[in-house]
């Protein structure tokens, strides 16, 4: 995984919806590989448009994204919980086996050793004991360790979550932010967004904070000091 070096620029990126450009205006920085960068602001600051932008599912109003590995940057894209259909009559073992569309196509069949590394993945987010159940019967934390496990068999370069721990207990945001350290060692660069700021201190390196009229991005560190001197107190930024 992650054998190769994903390095993401954005030059002068504008996101948004139809004509209408985002309050952020011109985007400009590299997310560096191998770094989990938490992108936070306030509601409708343009989280969620900033990664679906990046996600190739909305086309950027201007500017571009240079993927430093070149030809196309094919993420791994989780979006928020809420915009995932548990009604869609499948087990949770297809769940996790359609991390394998990407590599394999739709149509291909599944083989055995494939099963088994989709098991082996399933059972290391305790999720094995589940394979049989039907998803829209699963609680949120136990999809969400579904989905993690199903990203992990498309072995992307780039992950991308929407706010991966909302609607999650306390044990499965520990076993998914152990994921996402593992992906980080192996060289995968994450981009989360997030609201809980000291989970984005104790366990990101970098911050992208979109706020109206401009942006703040660089180390944590720096971007969380100048989050406090500006008075956003409490645990997030809302
Ligand atoms: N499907 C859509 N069509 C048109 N406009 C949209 C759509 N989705 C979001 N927007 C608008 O784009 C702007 C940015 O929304 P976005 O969801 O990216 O913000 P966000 O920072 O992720 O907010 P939140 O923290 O509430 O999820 C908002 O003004 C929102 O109303």
């Amino acid at each position: 995984m992650g054998d190769i070096a994903a390095m993401i620029a954005l030059d002068a990126l504008v996101t948004g919806y139809g004509k209408h450009p985002g309050k952020t205006g011109r985007l400009s920085g590299v997310f560096h590989s191998g770094t989990m960068t938490a992108v936070i602001g306030a509601n409708g600051a343009g989280k969620s448009t900033l990664l679906k932008t990046l996600a190739g599912l909305l086309p950027p109003l201007s500017g571009q994204i240079v993927f430093d590995a070149g030809g196309r940057m094919n993420p791994g894209y989780l979006p928020q919980i809420s915009e995932f259909d548990r009604h869609f009559p499948l087990c949770a073992e297809d769940l996790v086996l359609m991390g394998f569309m990407r590599s394999c196509g739709m149509l291909r069949e599944i083989s055995r050793q494939q099963r088994y590394q989709a098991q082996a993945i399933m059972e290391s987010v305790g999720m094995l004991p589940f394979r049989r159940t039907v998803i829209g019967a699963l609680s949120g934390g136990q999809l969400q360790r579904l989905l993690f496990a199903r990203l992990l068999l498309e072995q992307s370069s780039v992950v991308l979550l929407d706010e991966p721990f909302t609607g999650v207990d306390a044990p499965t945001v520990s076993v998914l932010l152990n994921i996402m350290t593992e992906l980080q060692r192996n060289g995968v660069t994450l981009i989360c967004v997030l609201h809980d700021l000291a989970c984005v201190q104790s366990r990101f390196s970098d911050v992208l904070w979109l706020r109206e009229g401009g942006f703040l991005w660089g180390k944590a560190e720096s971007v969380l000091s100048c989050l406090q001197m500006e008075g956003v107190r409490g645990g997030s930024v809302q």
